[in-house]
């Protein structure tokens, strides 16, 4: 069910230049207007008729009016202050279903914000999309407050989180979204739906909490994938000298020591971290 504002909203791109309100590069702004593509996005998490939804960076509010018009109440954490008058037109003009909280995302508790289960829909900045993403994904406690995530990234950074084993994209972001969580590429968006267009395709990652594998610790399969993809070229048995015990580990595991990161898999990542954790 859609949840139509109050009265007619003017489109965006009037709302932008109404106000003035240029594109900031240091802020990472490239604004999306068109509105059938918004609602695509707003649709990936699923129905969100009367759920909670955290969104950073609102902007002018086009990703914002998708998430309310789809119902979600909103919470919306927006740096440049320039936004805020746009933005408390939205929240008048969808009856207080959008809450804006004037600061940096990556200075707020969004399970504090939210108060229970939430999603996270975002067209991220740039400059702070991984290191939220990487926060979101490391909490102590699984499964996450969050239910899902749903995060527009520059499309080498979306593929390097998709990545299989054995690919160039493979890495320890890929390790880290996908030992005890589903991610997947939902959308690719060509760069000319952004105003302004930047340089690089943008894609969107929709990802879902999974079970998490027992007797891991997180900081062990930070620690190893550090080691391991720190040095990517080099045989794991170089790598992870480092690290005591792994080399014993990867032996006992079957694991051959003269391959290199990249082709170990999720699976054996965490089985490796298994390993060296000590039991609770
Ligand atoms: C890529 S734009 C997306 C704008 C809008 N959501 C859209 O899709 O058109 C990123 C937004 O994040 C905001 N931003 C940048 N750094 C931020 C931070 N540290 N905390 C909160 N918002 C931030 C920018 O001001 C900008 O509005």
């Amino acid at each position: 069910m859609t949840t139509q504002p109050n009265r007619p909203l003017p489109p965006l791109r009037h709302v932008v230049r109404a106000h003035g309100l240029s594109a900031s590069k240091a802020l990472g702004q490239n604004f999306l207007f068109d509105e059938q593509l918004l609602d695509r996005v707003a649709a990936i998490p699923g129905n969100l008729d009367g759920a909670t939804v955290f969104e950073v960076g609102p902007g002018p509010g086009g990703l914002t009016r998708a998430l309310l018009r789809a119902g979600a109440r909103v919470i919306a954490v927006e740096r440049d202050e320039r936004c805020l008058p746009l933005l408390a037109d939205l929240a008048d003009a969808f009856d207080g279903r959008l809450t804006v909280v004037s600061d940096d995302a990556m200075a707020v508790d969004a399970n504090a914000l939210a108060g229970g289960p939430y999603h996270i829909v975002a067209n991220l900045p740039y400059n702070v999309g991984t290191a939220l993403f990487t926060r979101w994904l490391e909490p102590a406690a699984w499964p996450p407050q969050w239910l899902s995530l749903t995060l527009m990234f520059q499309l080498e950074v979306a593929e390097r989180i998709v990545a299989p084993v054995g690919s160039a994209a493979y890495g320890r972001l890929a390790v880290l979204a996908q030992w005890r969580a589903q991610a997947k590429l939902a959308m690719k968006v060509h760069r000319s739906a952004f105003t302004p267009p930047p340089k690089v395709m943008s894609a969107i990652v929709h990802v879902t909490p999974g079970d998490e594998p027992p007797g891991v610790s997180p900081a062990m399969l930070s620690k190893l994938t550090e080691k391991g993809f720190g040095q990517r070229r080099k045989m794991l048995r170089q790598s992870l000298k480092g690290v005591p015990g792994a080399i014993e580990a990867l032996d006992a595991l079957g694991i051959d020591p003269t391959r290199r990161a990249e082709t170990v898999s999720v699976a054996e990542w965490v089985a490796l971290a298994r390993s060296l954790t000590p039991a609770a």
